[in-house]
């Protein structure tokens, strides 16, 4: 069996832990927990096999180390195992942002730094914490794996296979690339679904409007039931991409509230048009890609 220690055992780093469960990958994982409370319902679910109170003997070890905690306990996490990590061990990641980590991890792991294996996997939910944890939340999901050119290759096959284990596709981006392409089309639309969601529930008679809202409102806003805590950090560590993606739809948004001031049903329509389409497409290629996987 190889020991996989995983930092934060919630919707992902259980997930993890189930999914190579399910598949017999041959791996025994042992969590460490912010708070004892969780860990304990992680031990109690069946998502790990032990919980650590020893990082040092845990991190030197340990032949892979998942971080899977909000972004912003990541680079901590990182200073407090450095000094312990066995010479083989590799350290990768499950965080939505991905050039900020990279950039701290060489000053804090110096040559170690070489297997370090930064990733996110593209699957998730609005719920937090061990319970929402599910054995498939990766299957046919997109991993992205980022290092840079001193990433040892055997570091990369290692975390590449362990995802490979639970189902997932794994694919490389440079951190940049992919903090602007997630800024986008994750941390955007987050955004957005909180920012609704509390502007409606300030109002006064909020109430009333609750009441009334259906699907479309549910299916807008249901990521902005997700972690608090998760997203401030996702938002503070992707600060410049995001600041940029807020402005193209800013613009956006004013173009279409033009369109409305002068009843100019023919650019509206011509918008929606296009956006339907456009993701119309995108929802077919989900559904074709899922086939294919
Ligand atoms: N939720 C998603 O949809 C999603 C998808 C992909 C990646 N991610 C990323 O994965 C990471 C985990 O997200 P999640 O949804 O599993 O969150 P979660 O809240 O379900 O789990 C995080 C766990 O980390 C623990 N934790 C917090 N600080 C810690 C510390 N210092 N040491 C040890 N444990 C600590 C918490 O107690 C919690 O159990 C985040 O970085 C997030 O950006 C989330
Ligand atoms: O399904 C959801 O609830 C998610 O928000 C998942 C989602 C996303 O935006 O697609 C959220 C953050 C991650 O880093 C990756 C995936």
């Amino acid at each position: 069996m190889k020991n996989l220690l995983v930092f934060g055992v919630g919707l992902i780093g259980g997930s993890l832990a189930l999914a190579l469960k399910s598949a017999q990958a041959g791996w025994r994982v042992t969590g460490v927990g912010r708070t004892g409370d969780s860990l304990q319902e992680a031990l109690n679910l069946g998502l790990i096999d032990a919980v650590s109170h020893d990082i040092a003997l845990s991190a030197s070890t340990a032949d892979v180390i998942m971080i899977a905690t909000p972004v912003a306990q990541i680079v901590p996490i990182l200073h407090s195992i450095a000094p312990y990590l066995g010479s083989h061990t590799v350290v990768t990641d499950a965080g939505s942002t991905k050039a900020d980590i990279a950039a701290q991890a060489h000053l804090i792991l110096g040559k170690a730094s070489a297997r370090f294996v930064p990733g996110h996997p593209i699957a998730g939910a609005e719920k937090s914490g061990p319970t929402a944890a599910q054995a498939s939340l990766y299957q046919g999901k997109n991993v992205v794996l980022t290092p840079d050119a001193h990433t040892d290759p055997d570091a990369i096959n290692t975390i590449r296979n362990l995802w490979l284990s639970t189902g997932a596709v794994v694919r490389e981006m440079d951190a940049a690339t992919h903090d602007t392409i997630f800024a986008a089309v994750s941390h955007l639309p987050h955004l957005l679904a909180f920012a609704l969601v509390d502007e409606l529930a300030a109002r006064p008679n909020a109430e009333q409007f609750f009441a009334f809202a259906a699907s479309g409102f549910r299916d807008f806003t249901r990521i902005a039931g997700s972690s608090p805590e998760m997203w401030r950090d996702i938002s503070l560590a992707n600060r410049s991409a995001l600041l940029q993606e807020l402005d193209h739809y800013q613009h956006a948004l004013s173009r279409l509230r033009s369109s409305l001031e002068q009843k100019d049903g023919e650019n509206l329509l011509a918008l929606f048009e296009k956006a339907s389409h456009a993701r119309n497409d995108w929802a077919q290629q989900q559904v074709n890609t899922l086939r294919k996987n």
